[in-house]
């Protein structure tokens, strides 16, 4: 099987789990995955398809610039530019990108703040972080209408081969070496935002339920 075939079933198969989780609202959502370092050759998914759907259309090859390798009638997703800065700055091999309610919610609720940092959680220990007690945060950037300056204020984040940022009220970018790994990240970071929204929403009961029966 080539190398191109090998992952774009890879990145296939990512989609269709992200799509079974409910994770690409009203089209949004894009997902990479490296096909070549030299040249530097991608796979991105198409623009604006229903990323539910499985078809022989789903991706394009595209290059370090973001341009198609052969020609196509299809385009690439519109954030193309922020997982060229992913391949360009480092090692990692997949990117993915989701907007759900749960990341816009605490990208909102922390956006001023410029981070999230989470800890004492052993779902961090997916970060490859084993430590007792450990840290994970997280950069919440604007979200510019313009592409390259939202990719331009992304990329002060890419500085390793996996990361993640969380654009305002837009969604998560996630990369990491492998599709594997990122789509473990993913899933990490989607578990944090829900179990700590779910916990403010609780305590906020409590506080609540306490006040009244004073
Ligand atoms: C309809 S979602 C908004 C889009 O502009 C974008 O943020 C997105 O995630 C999907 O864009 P796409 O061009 O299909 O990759
Ligand atoms: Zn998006």
């Amino acid at each position: 099987m080539s190398q191109l075939l090998k992952r774009w079933n890879e990145l296939a198969e990512v989609k269709e789990e992200l799509a079974n989780r409910d994770w690409f609202f009203g089209t949004s959502g894009n997902l990479s995955i490296k096909v070549s370092n030299e040249p530097l050759h991608f796979l991105v998914s198409s623009s604006g398809k229903d990323k539910r759907k499985k078809t022989n259309e789903d991706f394009l090859l595209v290059d370090k610039n973001g341009k198609q390798v052969e020609s196509t009638s299809l385009k690439p997703s519109a954030e193309t530019l922020l997982h060229q800065q992913v391949y360009n700055k480092t090692n990692a091999g997949c990117s993915l990108h989701i907007h759900t309610v749960d990341n816009n919610v605490i990208s909102e609720l922390y956006g001023d703040a410029g981070e999230i940092v989470f800890k004492s959680q052993e779902i961090i220990k997916a970060f490859g972080i084993w430590e007792e007690d450990a840290e994970i945060k997280i950069p919440i950037i604007y979200n510019f209408a313009d592409i390259p300056s939202l990719a331009n204020e992304f990329s002060h984040y890419v500085k390793e081969d996996t990361g993640a940022v969380l654009i305002r009220n837009h969604g998560i970018t996630v990369w990491g070496k492998t599709a594997f790994d990122a789509k473990k990240h993913l899933e990490a970071w989607e578990f944090l935002f829900s179990y700590h929204l779910k916990l403010l929403s609780v305590k906020n009961v409590l506080r609540t339920q306490a006040e009244i029966s004073i």
